[in-house]
């Protein structure tokens, strides 16, 4: 059993501290910018790989510290990633945010993580997160992909009215819910066999 709890996290709301600015922080950054643009991110490390660099200058909402991390980095800080080479280091952040309460991702070291990073399927404003527990993240990747082609982009296209037609209907809660399971009832397998027909249609 799973027994992680997700929820979507607004970046650009909290602080966040990434330690560690080689490949693997490159894709912890990536990962963390591709969903939201505007976070708040502090980077901290001795030695920057140019593609961080770069990350930064685009993002006005992340800074850079060339340098080692010390304790006071920390500090406003609501979550922290760190993607470091050194075991003394891992150790000394994960006991330090555990003093205060702070959040924390090693990557690679699901000993040390409070939380993991998921894989994600994203289609405007519809996203999927995946968790394998971290037994495979691998599979996390290749049922993203499956997803990614399987739900069409139309989606985004549905929840945009639905948003509207949430927003347009009158009368209590419970009357509200019920007209939405009502007109939502087939909209998932109506948009995936529309889809089924014109694949087939593109194949033939
Ligand atoms: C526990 C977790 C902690 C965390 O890092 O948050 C963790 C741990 C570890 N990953 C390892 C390796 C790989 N990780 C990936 C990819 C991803 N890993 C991600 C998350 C997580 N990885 C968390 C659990 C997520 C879950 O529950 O499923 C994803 C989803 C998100 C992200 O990191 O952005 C991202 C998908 C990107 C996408 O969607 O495209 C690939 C594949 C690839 O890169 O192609 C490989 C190589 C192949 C392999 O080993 O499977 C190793 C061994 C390291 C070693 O051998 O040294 C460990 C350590 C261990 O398991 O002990
Ligand atoms: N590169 C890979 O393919 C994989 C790497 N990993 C693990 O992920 C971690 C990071 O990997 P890479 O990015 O490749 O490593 P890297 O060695 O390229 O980068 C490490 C980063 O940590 C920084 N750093 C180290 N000590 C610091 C300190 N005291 N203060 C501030 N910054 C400090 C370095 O300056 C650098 O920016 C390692 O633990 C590695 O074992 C795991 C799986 C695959």
């Amino acid at each position: 059993m799973n027994t992680l709890f997700p929820i979507y996290v607004k970046l650009d709301k909290i602080q966040v501290l990434l330690v560690g600015a080689g490949p693997i922080g490159l894709e912890k950054l990536q990962a963390i910018l591709k969903n939201s643009p505007e976070a708040n991110v502090h980077i901290v490390a001795e030695k920057v790989c140019l593609e961080v660099e770069i990350l930064v200058n685009k993002h006005n909402r992340t800074h850079l510290s060339k340098r080692s991390f010390k304790e006071s980095d920390l500090d406003k800080v609501d979550l922290v990633l760190v993607a470091s080479n050194n075991r003394w280091l891992n150790a000394h952040i994960q006991y330090l945010c555990r003093t205060k309460h702070i959040l924390l991702n090693v990557a690679d070291k699901p000993s040390l993580c409070d939380f993991y990073l998921g894989s994600v399927v994203q289609k405007g404003n519809l996203k999927i997160g995946i968790s394998t527990n971290g037994k495979s993240p691998t599979i996390a990747k290749r049922l993203k992909e499956f997803l990614d082609q399987l739900i069409p982009e139309e989606i985004d296209e549905t929840l945009a009215l639905m948003g509207q037609l949430r927003d347009s209907i009158q009368g209590d809660f419970h009357e509200k819910v019920k007209r939405l399971n009502e007109h939502t009832k087939n909209i998932l397998e109506n948009q995936l066999s529309a889809r089924a027909k014109s694949d087939s249609l593109y194949d033939s």
